[in-house]
């Protein structure tokens, strides 16, 4: 019990006893306490052993001190190897516990469903796998054995004062029942608190995280203000909340504390004590003894103080951890049916889709069938569906209902390794490995040998670049790693699915290209990655549909058009009004002298 709210960190109790978590190390997390229980009986052997040789000294000098002096040495050195056992074994319980929460939350993780994964988002996946599960291994290192010690050393030293001088073992009990009670009356609001407390402090991080992402629009845009002043804000929050943990807590947790450490009880042993002999009522060698022992007791509840701390926020991180357990996974077909893809076809019937927690739905009625070896285009515009469709195909979520079919068969009853070997995924948000640039093209495929490495660089039109890197191939990039640019980024993306050549490809189109040549090496990447191939592509920029064996027009989830673009065009409906906006919004943007010229008339809608 703390009055420091950053120590006594007990957040509004998540109901999970941190021991059934423990399940998998159980048996030498009980181990380890049991050898801490024994060295605290040692401990408190070896103080009793003084004890008795001081009774024995008083009572008759002549007495030989060795017996005890050597016993209370033998048991103080028991004691400590122990101490150091218990700590040994709890150490490894939790390096254990670390590696296998971690194991079964990756192997979790990798069955729930993308969209799921990336709703969290990685920052709060990471917390959980990081710094959650290392909170569970401090745990169980430095508290099990605290555990054992603070519950054991009390009941001990209760028992001997009692069988030294019930009157004095009252006394002191006393003492510690006051203290108690203190520090419950100071703790009475600690739930809601603390919940505000953790609030608070979550604030705070977010607000700097965005403060430190959002640096270079930051300073770009509004030199700070605004972001920073979200930051004081949760500050100016973070300290009111703090300020009135302090207030209340106040006097009781104060005194709560102050009678809660052996200084309270050794008085009132003395002034009792004193009392007591001065009575003749209790012997001058047995009060000593008292003295001795007695302290050893408010000492002894000070690990249960840590305690409560280490268990408070245990908890909380049980709590996140059970949450991430608790995501439902994507179902899985039976074991033994595996039926494999006829074809390279993907077909869509009548599948309806709705994002959890919307109001409507992103794709209603969707039916649509690309033919082995064809390129399907999807335009429509922003937020009409195209990027859902591309993501439903490698299950980032299940359609609500209807089906969608890769070569005959529904995605939900292919295993996902059979899946991801028909279908290769370029999507905008490109990821790079902390890895070599080698390493990161033959993602997956590590027996792939350097020439069809370079040879799918090559197709990709990334070569040049990488060879003009510190180290070519063995450049590493990623996180910490050399700066790539958007475009050289996607480049090494394509070279991946160049490399991967499987059937069907799902290509979310670049909207942004940072110059006109990256863009021409991005679409001779493209074309190349495209040849031969079943292609889904959804389309940002019309230029590149032109010759898609089917273009397929969205709007808020509907299909209301599809056919070749020249058809599309004779038709004149919304492709073509989507197209004559392209095309006016390109002469626009090729200078303020066409601006002028032909100035567009506002456009009903943009192309995405
Ligand atoms: N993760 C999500 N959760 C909830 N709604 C979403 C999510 N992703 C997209 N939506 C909504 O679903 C609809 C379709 O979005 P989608 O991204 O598929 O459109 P899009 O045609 O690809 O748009 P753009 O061209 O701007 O990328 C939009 O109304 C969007 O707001």
């Amino acid at each position: 019990m703390n009055t420091d709210p950053d120590q006594s960190s007990g957040a509004a109790p998540v109901g999970t006893s941190p021991w059934a978590v423990m399940r998998p190390v159980r048996g030498q997390i009980s181990f380890a306490m049991l050898l801490s229980a024994l060295s605290t009986f040692f401990a408190l052997s070896a103080l009793g052993l003084l004890a008795w040789l001081v009774h024995g000294l008083v009572e008759d000098t002549d007495a030989s001190p060795w017996t005890a002096l050597l016993g209370a040495i033998g048991c103080t050195a028991v004691a400590y190897v122990l101490r150091v056992q218990a700590f040994l074994q709890s150490h490894s319980a939790a390096f254990r516990l670390e590696q296998v929460l971690r194991t079964r939350l990756s192997q979790h993780m990798a069955r729930i469903s993308l969209g799921e994964a990336q709703h969290l988002g990685a920052g709060a996946l990471a917390k959980v796998m990081q710094d959650d599960v290392k909170e569970l291994h401090v745990f169980v290192a430095d508290s099990t054995p605290l555990y054992a010690r603070a519950y054991v050393a009390p009941v001990l030293t209760l028992v001997a004062l009692l069988w030294l001088d019930w009157r004095l073992a009252l006394g002191a009990l006393a003492v510690l029942v006051f203290g108690f009670m203190a520090m419950n009356l100071a703790m009475r609001n600690r739930g809601e608190l603390s919940r505000r407390y953790h609030l608070a402090r979550e604030q705070v991080g977010a607000a700097v995280i965005e403060f430190v992402q959002a640096m270079p629009v930051v300073r770009t845009f509004d030199s700070g203000h605004a972001t920073f002043g979200r930051y004081q804000h949760a500050l100016v929050e973070y300290l009111d909340i703090v300020t009135r943990w302090y207030r209340e807590a106040g006097l009781s947790a104060r005194l709560g504390l102050a009678v809660l450490n052996p200084l309270p009880t050794l008085v009132v042993l003395l002034w009792c004590g004193v009392l007591l002999v001065w009575q003749d009522t209790l012997s001058f060698s047995t009060w000593l003894a008292v003295l001795l022992v007695g302290t050893g007791m408010a000492e002894a509840m000070m690990p249960l103080m840590s305690l409560m701390h280490l268990v408070d926020k245990a908890k909380l991180s049980i709590g996140r951890i059970e949450q991430i357990e608790g995501l439902p996974v994507l179902p899985l077909p039976e074991q033994g049916r595996d039926p494999l893809a006829g074809d390279t076809s993907v077909t869509f019937e009548a599948v309806e889709f709705r994002y959890e927690g919307s109001e409507s739905a992103a794709l209603s009625g969707l039916d649509f069938r690309v033919e082995p070896g064809t390129v399907t285009a999807l335009v429509g515009p922003s937020g009409a569906g195209k990027t859902t469709v591309a993501r439903l195909i490698p299950r980032f979520w299940d359609v609500s209902s209807g089906r969608i079919l890769v070569g005959g068969v529904d995605v939900r009853e292919m295993r996902p390794e059979i899946l991801m070997h028909q279908v290769a995924f370029v999507f905008q948000d490109t990821f790079l490995f902390a890895s070599s640039i080698a390493d990161n093209i033959r993602l997956g495929m590590p027996e792939v040998d350097m020439d069809a490495v370079v040879a799918a660089a090559r197709a990709a039109q990334a070569h040049d670049f990488i060879m003009a890197l510190p180290q070519g191939y063995d450049t590493q990039v990623g996180e910490r790693g050399l700066f790539l640019s958007g475009g050289q980024r996607q480049r090494i993306t394509i070279a991946r699915a160049i490399l991967q050549d499987r059937p069907i490809l799902v290509l979310d189109e670049a909207t942004a290209f940072a110059d006109p040549e990256n863009e021409a090496a991005l679409v001779r990447a493209l074309s190349h990655l495209m040849r031969g191939k079943t292609v889904i592509l959804v389309a940002h920029r019309l230029s590149t549909i032109r010759d898609a064996d089917q273009i397929l027009v969205l709007d808020r989830g509907r299909l209301v058009e599809r056919g070749r673009h020249h058809e599309l065009l004779e038709h004149d409906g919304r492709y073509a009004r989507l197209w004559r906006s392209y095309t006016q919004a390109q002469q626009w943007a090729l200078g303020a002298h066409a601006v002028e010229e032909q100035a567009p008339t506002a456009s009903e809608e943009t192309p995405a």
